[in-house]
């Protein structure tokens, strides 16, 4: 599906959006009802992410395809591999046996699991005979994904002797390890965590809770662009977010500031608005919150503002290689671009090209991270159909702001 967006009749914008679950949240929260029944859960995501892995949690033999979800591959390996009796190949799209996995193999067979390449060594597909793990000890590098580690510590208290793991070097996406771990210690499961060592006990049975999902922070992010890109005077209510949040991604509420966005927060609800214009340049490091940083890029290039981004070594073994992808679709904008296999530097530009058509990669951030430069000229995006992994209302919510959204 190509979808042309048009610039909406006034850039002064006042509406309300209540977007879906957060899918790392939800993804957590599948696998830990599907070790404790009794957790149950509210406002889960509707992404293809979330319905892939609750799918693959009703299975016990045979094949599990789980598409592009990173997050349902790295904790069903855990999940499979910890299940004495089940017996699965674990496998996804194209893109998905080209991501790496094999920091996380190598732990659970530490940990005594029986875990077998179907293909290449060191990635999907998986072949799975699950069996009961008894050593409790694994160390691992933790520099490449935070998703290896996060699988490890969700199998952990259905583990006979808990588990202890070492992590070695710096360690990446330090939130989501801590979104983990605060989602654990709400259902009752004792953890720790300091330096490089986590520790999680092993529990028999967990607390009876209603376990609601905060919706996603990184969709969130959309409409900091777009409040970021449109006028003084713009304002846009998001539910349901709250300000205690587990998602690192939340600290879009404070890096917005530097583009005149302030955030106010509400009970259960978020409202954006735009107060002043942006700071002349942006430096961030991005290590914390990797999933946000195509949507920055586009909101500087939109706003014609220079940037530097830092902490960006993950993006290359996600949905796409996304500093190549950033490169290439921003270069057709006009833009003045550099990327390195860490950093993304963008000069201020002087044109934005009108009706330009963007390549999404089967990447759902690479559609919603360039959807807001309508509000400064027209632009194509093509195979739109991506934002389903994350968000698949993104594209009725951007009609909700008067964006002209016509099929091609
Ligand atoms: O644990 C999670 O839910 C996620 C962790 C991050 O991955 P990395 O740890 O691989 O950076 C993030 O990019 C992904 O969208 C979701
Ligand atoms: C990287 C992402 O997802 P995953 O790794 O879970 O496929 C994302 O949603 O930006």
């Amino acid at each position: 599906m190509k979808l042309f967006l048009s610039t909406p009749p006034t850039n002064l914008i006042e509406t309300n959006i209540q977007v879906t679950g957060s899918k790392s949240e939800s993804n957590r929260l599948l696998l830990l009802q599907a070790l404790f029944p009794n957790i149950q859960i509210e406002n889960l995501s509707n992404s293809d992410d979330g319905r892939v892995m609750k799918n693959g949690l009703g299975v016990s033999f045979g094949e599990v395809d789980i598409h592009h979800a990173g997050t349902a591959m790295r904790f069903l390996t855990a999940y499979f591999a910890s299940q004495e009796g089940k017996e699965v190949v674990l496998t996804g799209s194209k893109r998905m046996t080209e991501r790496p996995i094999k920091v996380l193999v190598d732990g659970l067979k530490e940990l005594g699991a029986d875990i077998e390449y179907e293909r290449n060594d060191g990635y999907p597909p998986l072949k799975i005979k699950g069996k009961k793990l008894i050593k409790s000890k694994v160390s691992l590098p933790a520099n490449i994904s935070s998703q290896y580690i996060s699988a490890l510590l969700l199998i952990a208290p259905s583990l006979e002797n808990g588990l202890e793991l070492d992590l070695v070097g710096k360690i990446t996406s330090v939130p989501y390890i801590k979104m983990t771990l605060g989602l654990l210690n709400q259902v009752g499961v004792t953890t720790f965590f300091e330096g490089n060592v986590i520790k999680v006990s092993p529990e028999k049975d967990v607390l009876d809770k209603i376990m609601v999902v905060e919706s996603d922070w990184s969709s969130a992010s959309y409409f900091y662009s777009i409040v970021a890109l449109s006028e003084v005077g713009t304002k846009i209510s998001l539910t349901a977010y709250k300000s205690d949040s587990l998602q690192g991604d939340s600290v879009l509420a404070e890096l917005y500031r530097d583009f005149g966005v302030e955030t106010t927060f509400l009970e259960n609800e978020i409202v954006l608005r735009k107060t002043a214009e942006a700071q002349p340049s942006i430096n961030y490091d991005l290590s914390n919150a990797p999933d946000i940083a195509q949507t920055i890029a586009v909101t500087c290039f939109g706003l014609r503002l220079g940037c530097h981004l830092t902490g960006l070594h993950t993006l290359k073994i996600k949905e796409t290689d996304r500093l190549e992808a950033l490169k290439a679709e921003l270069s057709k904008l006009g833009a003045n671009i550099t990327v390195t296999d860490k950093t993304l530097t963008l000069k201020p530009s002087k044109t934005i090209n009108n009706e330009v058509a963007i390549d999404t990669y089967n990447d759902h951030r690479m559609a919603m991270a360039f959807a807001p430069l309508a509000l400064k000229n027209s632009i194509i995006i093509n195979d739109a159909e991506v934002v389903s992994k994350s968000y698949p209302d993104f594209w009725t919510d951007m009609e909700k702001l008067k964006i002209g959204i016509k099929e091609l």
